[in-house]
């Protein structure tokens, strides 16, 4: 499949909001050219506004042309209203890439009167192209329209699809969210490090910088699995095995409270799509 955006007609993206614009950085880097990009918003933050006057991009407040690529970047709360603003834009030639969580193909199928619609799951690395994207194609969107929606989403990261809709739910819970986990994660480590007694500043720059640190060597060793670079770590009978004994304890360990973090953000999925 392709993953240049250089043959890709008028992308049009409707809310330029924090995920929104992670991914026009990316679509520009990939060679979309600033005149084929078209930010809908109608009330642009200042960094949407500063990122549209350094790239030179066009910022409508409603879609005002017939878009090749709609990207719908809305929250799910407003979705049935921005389907009746964008309706009339849709034209038989109109692919519409979803990142909004929760909302059916179905639903955007029956709001916006096509089926030529790929559903996706992003996450904000995207900004940096280190984003984690699941993607499912809508039942009429064709093997020309999975080629545009991948090299959107590649321009963002890594994608992954998936054939089973309710799937989306279960990579919300992991990718989508996941980001919030980890900086939550640095937020923990540090005020544990401040309760140990480090200065606050300290504490922080040595937790960013440990994460940062351990992301880092992940994508730098991609043979190892992260329970052998758990492992690495680790001296046996030394320090970390006696904090990992804390980290690791069953049935209260970390691995728990995740997997009931996921099931939260799961079932938040499920509601939204239902409301
Ligand atoms: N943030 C994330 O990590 C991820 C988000 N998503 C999905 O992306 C979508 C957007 O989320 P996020 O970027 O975080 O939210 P934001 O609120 O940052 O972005 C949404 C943007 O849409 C704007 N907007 C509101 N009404 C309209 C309208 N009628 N037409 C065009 N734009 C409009 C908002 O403006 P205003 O602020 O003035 O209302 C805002 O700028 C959601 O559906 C979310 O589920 C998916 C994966 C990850
Ligand atoms: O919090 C949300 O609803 C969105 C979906 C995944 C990440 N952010």
């Amino acid at each position: 499949m392709s993953s240049t955006l250089s043959g890709v007609g008028t992308v049009v993206l409707v809310g330029a909001g924090k995920m929104g614009m992670a991914m026009a950085g990316g679509w520009l880097e990939s060679g979309l050219q600033a005149e084929k990009l078209v930010l809908v918003d109608p009330t642009p933050g200042d960094a949407t506004l500063a990122f549209a006057s350094k790239h030179g991009l066009r910022i409508a407040e409603r879609v005002d042309i017939e878009p090749s690529v709609l990207v719908l970047a809305v929250k799910p709360q407003i979705i049935q209203s921005v389907f009746e603003q964008v309706k009339p834009a849709i034209g038989e030639k109109t692919l519409v890439v979803s990142v909004v969580a929760a909302i059916s193909i179905e639903r955007m199928s029956a709001g916006l009167g096509t089926n030529r619609i790929v559903r996706t799951m992003p996450n904000t690395p995207a900004q940096i192209g280190k984003g984690v994207t699941g993607a499912v194609p809508g039942p009429a969107a064709n093997a020309a329209d999975r080629d545009i929606a991948e090299a959107l989403l590649m321009a963002a990261g890594d994608v992954n699809w998936f054939n089973t809709e309710s799937d989306l739910d279960l990579v919300t819970a992991v990718s989508g969210c996941g980001p919030a986990y980890v900086f939550h994660l640095v937020e923990a480590m540090a005020a544990a490090g401040e309760r140990l007694g480090l200065p606050e500043d300290v504490s922080m720059r040595l937790a960013r910088g440990t994460v940062i640190g351990a992301a880092a060597l992940m994508d730098a060793d991609r043979e190892s699995s992260a329970a052998l670079l758990r492992q690495n770590v680790t001296s046996p009978n030394g320090v970390t095995a006696e904090a990992l004994k804390v980290l690791m304890r069953d049935p209260d360990g970390l691995t728990d409270l995740m997997f009931e973090t996921a099931q939260a953000a799961k079932a938040r999925s499920e509601e939204l799509g239902h409301d």
